[in-house]
Parts: structure tokens; sequence; C-alpha cells
């Protein structure tokens, strides 16, 4: 079901579809705790780092629900953020991008399993950035990747470990994830946009 709606900062009208709402988000980040304790057999030299600007609240709550899981562990001790804009492939061609402080855990990467934390996968473009921004502070034992949504389109040979939804798109539709800590309390869900 579509609705018509106008977007901030652009008058021309879109098609808006909600395909995931905040209750959604919550049991499917719940999965996804669950599943990385599962892959990592538990929680030992686990880190997330998540990547700005939604990747990081992501990791944070896929923190909280791997502590509540396995008591003892300290959920902001195991999350770091990792800013990748100085290492992206399109710095010369897109808009300005403001680089956000890189945030290392407490115990560092090396030797870790790193799982790093991202709200959309799509070209892939961001995270090759991301495997080189980590390459350049230190060497994980494994790096993994969760996503909240993979809308297909790869232009690399990346895939995620751990997937929320899989979204098949057309590259004309854009992918838009709203979370309470980044857009607004209560602003929870994902919609996909195209032109009405
Ligand atoms: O696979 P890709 O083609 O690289 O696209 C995915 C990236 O695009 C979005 O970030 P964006 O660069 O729009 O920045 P933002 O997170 O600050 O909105 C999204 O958060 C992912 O990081
Ligand atoms: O649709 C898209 C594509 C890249 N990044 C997003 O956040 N959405």
């Amino acid at each position: 079901m579509g609705i018509e709606a106008t977007v901030a900062g652009d008058s021309a009208p879109k098609d808006v579809r909600t395909v995931l709402s905040g209750a959604d988000i919550d049991r499917v980040l719940t999965r996804i705790a669950h599943e990385i304790i599962e892959a990592n057999k538990g929680t030992t030299d686990l880190v997330l780092m998540g990547i700005p600007s939604r990747g990081f609240p992501l990791a944070q709550r896929l923190a909280e629900r791997i502590a509540a899981a396995e008591p003892g562990i300290d959920p902001v001790a195991m999350t770091g953020q990792l800013d990748v804009t100085m290492y992206r492939d399109d710095l010369r061609h897109s808009t300005t991008r403001t680089p956000v402080p890189t945030r290392l855990p407490e115990g560092g990467i090396d030797g870790k399993v790193v799982v790093l934390v991202d709200d959309v996968l799509y070209s892939g473009r961001t995270i090759r950035a991301a495997l080189d921004a980590l390459a350049d502070l230190g060497r994980p034992r494994i790096v993994r990747l969760a996503v909240l949504v993979d809308r297909g389109h790869r232009e690399l040979p990346i895939r995620a470990d751990h997937v929320g939804k899989n979204l098949p798109t057309a590259t004309s539709e854009k992918v838009r994830v709203h979370l309470s800590e980044t857009d607004g309390a209560g602003n929870n869900e994902v919609v996909i946009e195209a032109r009405a």
C-alpha cells in the first residue's frame, strides 16, 4: 500500500511504502543478535563496529540484545563507531560529507571478531571503504557484516552475513531507515520511496 507524501527538502511527490515497522525492526535485531552469538559460538572477542550515521545506533541496539542474552557482557565495551568518509571511492564526486569520530571499543580490534553494522547494503562501496578503514586500525581475526536491509544492486563482491530483510528494489527507488536515535523520538521504520 503506497501513500503520497512530500519528503522534507524535496518538493517532488513520492510514493512512500513502509516495509518494516518499529516492532519489525525490534524483532529483526533480536534475531540478528542471536545469529551473531551463534556464529561466534558465544561472545568471546566479539566487537560490533557501527558505520555512521545509522549503523552505530543499530550496533548499540544489537549489543544490548547480545548482553541481554549473555549475562556479564558490557554492551558499551563491545561497541565502536567506524567512520569511513576518507576511505570512500566517491569522495571527489559526491556532496560534502563531514567525518565523524571513529571510536574503538576499549579492547581494540586486533585479533577480534569484528561485526560491521550498517543500516542499508546497496552497491557495497560503503563496506569496501569500511574494510579499508578497519585495516588502518588493526588486524581483526574475522570480519563479518550485519545489515538491517539488503536492497541488492551490488557493484562489488561483498555480501552480508546477517541480514534483517532482503528487499528487492528498483534502482530508481530509495530505502530510508528512520531510527529514534538519529531521526527523533518514536521515529522507527524502514520505508521505500519511489517517484509517484
Ligand atoms: O552500499 P552503498 O551503496 O554504499 O550504500 C549503503 C550506504 O548508504 C547509506 O549511507 P549514506 O552514504 O547515505 O550516509 P548516511 O548513513 O549518513 O545516511 C547507508 O547508510 C549505507 O551506509
Ligand atoms: O536506497 C538506499 C541506497 C543507499 N543507501 C541508503 O540508505 N538507501
